[in-house]
């Protein structure tokens, strides 16, 4: 059996963020080397470099909406990352737990029995602790998971010093290293289990449906075009992303781009902007839409409204196309 692994892929560290387990789920380890990352640019940084074949990263939470960090990075102000393309995404279930050390005297459910299943009161946290949080004097996570498990720290947390850091499972690893016992994470239940910490609530997240969706990146030059396929089938089964800028001063700029989506059938997606870093208040749209980039030249919808764009935008960038993973 051939178990050599060449490819390596980036993911935000330490092991058992949600980036990591998004990973997993796509890249055994059986077959590539998973390579850990502080941040979210250095992810970025090891597949422009090719020191990876691959990086995830997270894009968008479906209650706390989008990743600013990421679509900084693909705004790419500086230059840096300019081979950079969206090959592929991946849904991820998250379900927060609170992560840190029981009191020692107290039992199991010192505090409060666990709430099972969703609040009949709106604006009610879903859950209850499992366990005495009294002690708990400070918190760390990631600053996406505080907008999941807002009605959790409204209810339990109010007031407490909250701490950014690099991701969930940085959090976990910080308050393992605490010997005072005072602090939690926001992590996961595989992270508990990594870092040898007690599972103080389960569950905390406002929406039960809370997703992360991430992204696959690779370099462009590295991505091989499909054959093109039926058109309507590209539109159901693939998603593209694009960026441009507009002439600020002009009335309309922004209709103009987007009327070509229209004239064309793409079918948006998503519409995100972001400061342009050239002038405030001037942006960096980025539009996903239904459907897929065929080789230059090869015609469809994608490739003639891709050619219009280039006309009426600024700085105009495909940023890839990928295979649509959402069931609806
Ligand atoms: O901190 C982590 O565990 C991550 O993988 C990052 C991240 C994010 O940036 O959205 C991923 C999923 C969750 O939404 C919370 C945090």
């Amino acid at each position: 059996m051939d178990t050599k692994k060449e490819e390596a892929v980036a993911y935000l560290g330490p092991k058992a963020s949600y980036t990591h387990q998004a990973a997993l789920s796509e890249f055994p380890e059986s077959k590539y080397i998973i390579s850990p990352q502080t941040t979210i640019e250095d992810i970025f940084a090891a597949v422009q470099s090719s020191t990876a074949s691959h990086g995830v990263v997270p894009f968008e939470n479906s209650s706390n909406g989008s990743v600013v960090f990421t679509l900084d990075l693909f705004a790419d102000l500086h230059g840096r990352y300019p081979d950079i393309s969206v090959c592929g995404e991946i849904y991820l279930q998250v379900h927060h737990c609170l992560l840190g050390h029981a009191a020692k005297s107290q039992g199991e459910t010192a505090t409060s029995e666990p709430a099972h299943g969703i609040s009949t009161q709106p604006g009610n946290p879903r859950v209850k602790p499992l366990h005495d949080i009294k002690h708990i004097k400070k918190l760390y996570s990631h600053p996406q998971a505080w907008g999941q498990c807002k009605l959790f720290l409204a209810a339990y947390f109010k007031g407490i010093e909250r701490q950014d850091v690099s991701s969930t499972s940085k959090a976990a690893e910080l308050v393992a290293q605490n010997t005072t016992g005072s602090s939690a994470a926001i992590s996961s239940r595989m992270a508990a289990g990594m870092n040898n910490l007690d599972v103080l609530a389960q569950g905390i997240e406002d929406n039960q449906g809370n997703s992360t969706r991430f992204f696959i990146i690779r370099r462009q030059q590295d991505v091989v075009a499909p054959d093109a396929q039926n058109a309507s089938v590209e539109m159901a089964d693939y998603k593209t992303l694009v960026s441009f800028t507009v002439e600020h001063g002009e009335p309309g700029a922004l209709a103009d781009c987007l009327a070509i989506f229209k004239k064309h059938k793409l079918n948006l997606t998503s519409i995100n902007t972001r400061p342009s870093g050239e002038t405030p208040w001037h942006y960096v749209f980025f539009i996903e839409f239904r459907g897929r980039k065929r080789a230059d030249g090869a015609g469809g919808a994608v490739n003639e409204a891709l050619q219009e764009l280039e006309k009426v935008a600024k700085n105009g960038r495909w940023l890839g196309s990928w295979s649509n993973k959402l069931k609806e």
